[in-house]
């Protein structure tokens, strides 16, 4: 029997999901009860430098996986390989990887994409100088493709219109950003920006979306939100795949995490036993010696209540000086 693309709403439950992967081995390379993306020798040598060279991966249905790593380590050389945005030195030679049970060896970006392997995409000059809208249905246009284009000469290329626009409008309502739909995405805030690269990622309802650091930039009111919305997509079945250098933020959401070093997957597991593993840490410490491993205190309630009432406070001064000079 196929397996489902996306995952029983049972893994909304906290207790499912450290049952499941209380299952998983915690090696590299571990094997999953029901993968989604299954990934084998994938190399990538940038002259005579090995960027990549992941022997295998597997990234389980229906959880949050992060991929943590010290800088250089080839996360994001990862993250463009498997999505179609770059080619493994090892093409041809071994190299295979395959999504939701379909082969992606050969497959153009938006194909990856359209078979449900979403990426998130920092905006970008010319996106920042679109409006927030325009960057939602331009999201879908990638997504959707040939067939969009196929539609617009069958004439119902209004009605697919309306449709995505009421998409559009609905992610943007959920995501809080409704009301800046007309402005320029360039005008919006660092954590707005995120909120928007997500919302426009989800406009072609992937099966797994990937994060290239999502919180980079964000302030801690803000956060908080994004990891809530973050983790609502995967109580929604949505299977999750991130890259991030908050420890505190991987700690957080994180039901697996693996490490790469220096191109290598070097550890798999939930997040305390993989930041207190020796392998881990040497690693972390040989790249750089100021890594902050994280310490959960600093993301409790209280904490992070505090911080979203210094982020008010904050705001609430910016308005009034912003609506002094208006008065000026
Ligand atoms: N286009 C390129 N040409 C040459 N070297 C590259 C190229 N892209 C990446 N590299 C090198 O490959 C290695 C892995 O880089 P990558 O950006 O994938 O690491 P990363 O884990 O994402 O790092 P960070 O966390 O700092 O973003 C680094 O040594 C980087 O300098």
């Amino acid at each position: 029997m196929a397996s489902p693309s996306v995952a029983p709403r049972g893994l909304a439950d906290p207790a499912a999901r450290r049952e499941l992967v209380s299952g998983f081995e915690a090696t590299p390379g571990s094997g999953k009860p029901d993968p989604i993306l299954v990934v084998d020798n994938i190399v990538r040598q940038f002259g005579g430098m090995t960027a990549v060279d992941v022997q295998h991966l597997e990234v389980q249905r229906g959880i949050i996986t992060a991929l943590i790593g010290p800088n250089g380590a080839g996360k994001t050389t990862f993250f463009n390989l498997i999505t179609g945005f770059d080619k493994p030195t090892s093409a041809g030679k071994g190299a295979h990887w395959a999504f939701d049970g379909r082969t992606l060896d050969k497959t153009s970006a938006s194909s990856v994409a359209r078979a449900g392997m979403v990426r998130t995409f920092q905006l970008t000059k010319a996106l920042s100088a679109m409006t927030v809208i325009e960057n939602m249905m331009l999201g879908a246009q990638d997504q959707a493709g040939e067939n969009l284009f196929k539609s617009m000469f069958r004439g119902t290329w209004r009605k697919q219109e309306r449709e995505i626009e009421a998409k559009a409008d609905e992610l943007l309502a959920r995501f809080k950003l409704h009301e800046k739909k007309d402005d320029y995405a360039g005008s919006l805030s660092g954590g707005q920006r995120k909120l928007l690269e997500m919302a426009r990622a989800l406009m072609s309802d992937p099966k797994m979306i990937m994060l290239d650091e999502p919180m980079a930039g964000v302030n801690p009111a803000l956060t908080q939100s994004l990891l809530g919305h973050i983790q609502s997509l995967r109580d929604e079945g949505m299977t999750v795949l991130f890259v991030e250098h908050d420890m505190h933020v991987v700690r957080h959401i994180s039901d697996w995490v693996a490490v790469m070093a220096e191109g290598r997957l070097v550890a798999e597991g939930p997040a305390e036993s993989v930041m207190s593993d020796q392998a881990v840490i040497d690693a972390y410490l040989g790249a750089h010696h100021d890594t902050d491993l994280g310490d959960d205190a600093l993301l409790s309630d209280e904490t992070m209540e505090e911080l979203a009432e210094q982020v008010a406070a904050e705001e609430a001064e910016r308005e009034a000086e912003e609506e002094a000079e208006g008065l000026r």
